[in-house]
């Protein structure tokens, strides 16, 4: 099957996204998009520590940095380990919000403030949390500093692992003070008080965005998504984008527009650079 012309572009399902999209590629450099990392930017591979992004996508990013307003990433990882593990710092300009936007790397350095009590009474009981639900061998603790997460991927019975935890890890959020934001295979237990909605639309007040893009594939990216509705309302053009999966399937639901995964993300990126070079001349 011939593939489509490079400067194709899909289109997406509603009429306020395709709206975004003709705004973001008529004035770029009003344009300000931000990805999540995990599943979005980077494939999905069973220990969070081997994640690397999808082949081309960091350079299709960059292509786009030197065209665009703004370039972001908005990930519930701390700041510094997404810039290591996808090499950002090859995105001139870039902005990257850890934490859900608790933490900001621009230029090399971060700038976030203390993490609440709660964090260390988690850190201290979340071992015993785990052997006492009977949730199987295989199920570990990610600890990110300022927030810790139980990852089931690896455990015989990933859904079950979760089931088991779900109860006991609420009770101890409650205790802690914490929120429990739920994930692919993961439940999080983070500091209150920032989501990626409310990051994403501070950055497009600080850059005075003209118009948004946000692409995320998993539930801590439906506050994004939300963000996006809510600028449209002030005027602010916005495109949803779902890289999806099997796993997840209420992003898909939400957005303006569905792409296969974080290799459709990296086509999508590069027809957008080949349409926007095209119109410049
Ligand atoms: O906001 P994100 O950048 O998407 O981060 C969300 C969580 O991503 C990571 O976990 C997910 O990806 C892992 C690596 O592919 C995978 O093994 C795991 O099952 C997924 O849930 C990360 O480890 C978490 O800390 C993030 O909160």
């Amino acid at each position: 099957m011939p593939s489509s012309p490079a400067d194709t572009l899909p289109v997406p399902t509603t009429e306020a996204g395709r709206a975004a999209l003709a705004a973001l590629v008529s004035d770029p450099s009003g344009a300000l998009v931000a990805f999540d990392f995990d599943g979005t930017l980077a494939p999905i591979v069973a220990d969070p520590r081997d994640s690397a992004p999808q082949p081309g996508i960091v350079e299709a990013l960059a292509a786009l940095a030197s065209r665009l307003g703004t370039v972001a990433v908005i990930t519930g990882r701390p700041a510094a380990t997404v810039v290591r593990l996808g090499g950002l710092e090859r995105v001139p300009g870039i902005v990257v919000l850890g934490h859900y936007g608790a933490e900001r790397w621009t230029d090399g350095r971060v700038v976030a403030a203390d993490p609440p009590p709660g964090v260390a009474l988690v850190r201290e009981e979340l071992p015993a949390l785990i052997d006492a639900s009977g949730a199987p061998s295989g199920t570990w603790i990610e600890d990110k500093g300022r927030s810790l997460a139980v990852h089931t991927r690896r455990a015989e019975d990933p859904e079950r692992a979760l089931e088991l935890l779900s109860g006991p890890l609420s009770a101890l959020a409650e205790r802690a003070d914490l929120q429990v934001e739920p994930g692919r295979l993961v439940i999080e237990l983070r500091p209150q008080g920032v989501d990626k909605g409310a990051a994403l639309t501070s950055l497009v007040e600080e850059r005075s965005a003209r118009s948004v893009l946000f692409a995320g594939d998993d539930l801590g990216d439906l506050p994004a998504f939300a963000a996006v509705a809510a600028l449209r309302g002030q005027g602010v053009p916005g495109l949803t984008v779902c890289s999806s999966s099997d796993e997840v399937t209420a992003v898909a639901d939400a957005a303006d527009l569905v792409v296969p995964g974080p290799a459709g993300l990296t086509d999508l990126l590069g027809r957008l650079t080949t349409r926007i070079r095209g119109l410049a001349g």
